[in-house]
């Protein structure tokens, strides 16, 4: 069983928080709610002693029969309108605390995806969509449950402490007697805690796996289905869902110990008091009435300890879920700035001095890299697949931090720019930019939502009117659906280009679509790409002949390192690196 689990450990981004720390957060979103807390326990206190009297006056019509003193009948009265009224205050704390739990529900997911939206890069490659999707909303209703819980079980703590004490005062022995079974119970309650949690934890982990394991299915079900592949997809989520299904059983297996062994310690101690009491009433040091609350008493203390106990599996999962969406809003960002220095505008002068980067251990990308592109130079990268390429343009656009070195845009270090700002200066352009859903003008105006439909319209010119129109059937008024389906990659790459031409950019990081597009879509884009060139610095990944002509410099890269570094005309001529991959790769392309 131990193997099966041993995938499901916690990572960066799920770490164990001690008790202490738990219970920090989760105050700190109920202070907020402070009045509804003042309300809730003042509905607490009141309902609380009206339920505790309500066995108190029966004890009294018990005694008052026993001693033949009649019915009672003000007293009866009294025991129903202390049910009713104990019942509406009740009603009233439950209405209060379903708001409250909805009020800090609601701003937990506010975070949650605000903190999820804020993360870097290297975190959304580290965990799937699934993954985030299921914290920011599976743990956030999940830490809802464990909230409704403890407030309800706070509340019947108050009236425990209310029934005890009049135990107490009836008789110390009785109630010493009472309170000897209480750490028995606890003590059981509190050895089932820690192993409960356990499987808690694993239960939302594998749950977030058996999600991320679907979406990223039906993500790649053409590719899967376009390969054949539907069996080898089926199989690997069938391995995930037994794991599922082996951690579901364990936690069933160790909940299903828990309310048992506690109802056989409940019935001890009834017994016991049943006994005891019966005795001290037949030696007269209580009364009938009195030996009745103390077992109705031990009754109602039982019932939320109890409670507590087989709600035990919902609450563990609830602090689980909790530490898991804590764990996403703490989490600390990869790329660290030292600085927030505002960017009004990039000259765009871009130096690498020794600069070192890797994904993870062991996987060092580049080591002691230096590199410097003057301001408005156009730099096309090419080299072979894996070369390091667009983790050097992702370095730049600081979608990553470098673990070494220095990187200097306009002489300032990268880090002490304000990140924000910065990232405002410089237009990535993917390989497969990404199609939001909405307008096509909305898409095209995606990084100045200011711009209105004149702004969109003058984009469009300057990539150039018979291009577009011949290129892209649609209107500016049509609707794209998420993900862009049925937009093509040039069409997407001239949507891509239209976002920075509304923009203005001053550091453009290009990586050119490897798909071929027609050769008059292919000339549309290139002169596009040379009016997005002039007066800005740009890096671009290259794929095109036409385009590595049309750059300043060309970076030949292979295995991290920069192997040269000059001109087409001049790198072609020295039958180098770069004059290999143009005959293997560049020479057989038409010029656009
Ligand atoms: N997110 C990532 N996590 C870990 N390693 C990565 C990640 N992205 C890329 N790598 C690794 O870093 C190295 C450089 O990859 P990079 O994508 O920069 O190459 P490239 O030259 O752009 O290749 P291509 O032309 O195929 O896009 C490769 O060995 C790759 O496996």
């Amino acid at each position: 069983m131990s193997d099966l689990f041993a995938g499901l450990h916690a990572d960066d981004y799920d770490r164990v928080y001690g008790n202490r720390r738990l219970l920090g957060r989760i105050l700190h979103y109920l202070r907020e709610r402070r009045g509804a807390m003042l309300g809730s326990a003042a509905l607490v206190v009141g309902s609380a002693l009206l339920t505790a009297a309500v066995p108190i006056v029966i004890s009294q019509v018990i005694d008052q029969v026993a001693a033949g003193a009649g019915l009672g009948l003000r007293l009866s009265l009294f025991v129903v309108a202390a049910a009713v009224v104990a019942w509406g205050m009740n009603w009233a704390r439950q209405a209060i605390t379903a708001r409250l739990v909805g009020d800090v529900v609601y701003r937990l997911q506010c975070d949650a995806a605000d903190a999820a939206l804020a993360k870097d890069i290297a975190f959304h490659d580290r965990n799937s969509v699934g993954k985030v999707l299921s914290r920011v909303t599976g743990d956030t209703e999940g830490f809802s449950s464990v909230m409704t819980l403890t407030l309800n079980l706070l509340s019947q703590l108050f009236l425990v402490l209310l029934l005890g004490g009049v135990v107490f005062w009836i008789d110390v022995d009785l109630g010493l007697i009472i309170l000897a079974a209480l750490p028995l119970l606890l003590g059981t309650a509190l050895a089932f805690r820690r192993i409960a949690r356990t499987a808690a934890a694993a239960t939302r982990r594998v749950m977030a796996r058996v999600n991320a394991n679907v979406h990223e299915s039906m993500l790649g079900i053409s590719v899967a289905k376009g390969f054949g592949r539907e069996r080898t997809v089926y199989r690997d989520f069938d391995g995930v869902n037994r794991l599922s299904y082996a951690v579901y059983v364990r936690q069933g297996l160790i909940y299903t110990l828990i309310l048992p062994v506690l109802t056989l310690l409940a019935g001890l101690a009834t017994a016991v008091v049943l006994y005891q009491g019966g005795r001290f009433a037949v030696l007269g040091r209580l009364s009938p009435g009195e030996w009745y609350f103390a077992l109705q008493a031990l009754g109602m203390l039982w019932q939320p300890v109890t409670q507590a106990a087989s709600f035990w599996s919902l609450f563990q999962q609830g602090l689980a879920a909790a530490e898991r969406v804590f764990a996403l809003i703490d989490s600390e960002h990869a790329v660290v700035q030292h600085g927030n220095e505002p960017v009004t505008g990039l000259r765009g002068d871009i130096e690498a001095r020794g600069l070192t980067f890797a994904y993870g251990p062991g996987s060092v990308v580049f080591r002691g890299l230096d590199l410097r592109i003057a301001a408005r130079q156009t730099v096309a990268v090419v080299g072979h697949t894996g070369g390091g390429k667009s983790t050097l343009a992702k370095v730049i656009a600081r979608a990553y931090d470098f673990q070494e070195g220095e990187l200097l845009v306009d002489g300032r270090d990268i880090r002490s720019l304000d990140l924000r700002s910065y990232r405002r200066r410089v237009g990535v352009v993917p390989q497969h930019p990404f199609i939001f859903a909405g307008t096509l003008a909305e898409n095209i105006a995606y990084g100045r939502p200011d711009a209105d439909h004149a702004d969109v319209e003058r984009a469009v010119d300057r990539i150039g009117r018979r291009v577009w129109s011949r290129s892209m059937p649609m209107s500016l008024h049509d609707h794209l659906a998420a993900g862009g389906q049925g937009v093509s990659v040039g069409q997407r790459q001239l949507i891509a280009l239209a976002r920075m031409f509304l923009r203005e950019p001053d550091i453009v990081i290009l990586d050119e679509p490897t798909a071929g597009v027609d050769p008059l879509t292919e000339r549309g884009i290139q002169n596009a790409l040379s009016r997005l060139f002039t007066d800005r610095t740009v890096l671009v990944i290259a794929h095109r002949l036409a385009t590595i002509r049309r750059a300043d410099r060309i970076l030949v890269m292979r295995e991290g390192t920069i192997v040269e570094d000059g001109g087409f005309d001049e790198l072609l001529s020295r039958d180098g690196p770069f004059s290999e991959l143009y005959a293997t790769y560049y020479a057989h392309q038409r010029p656009a």
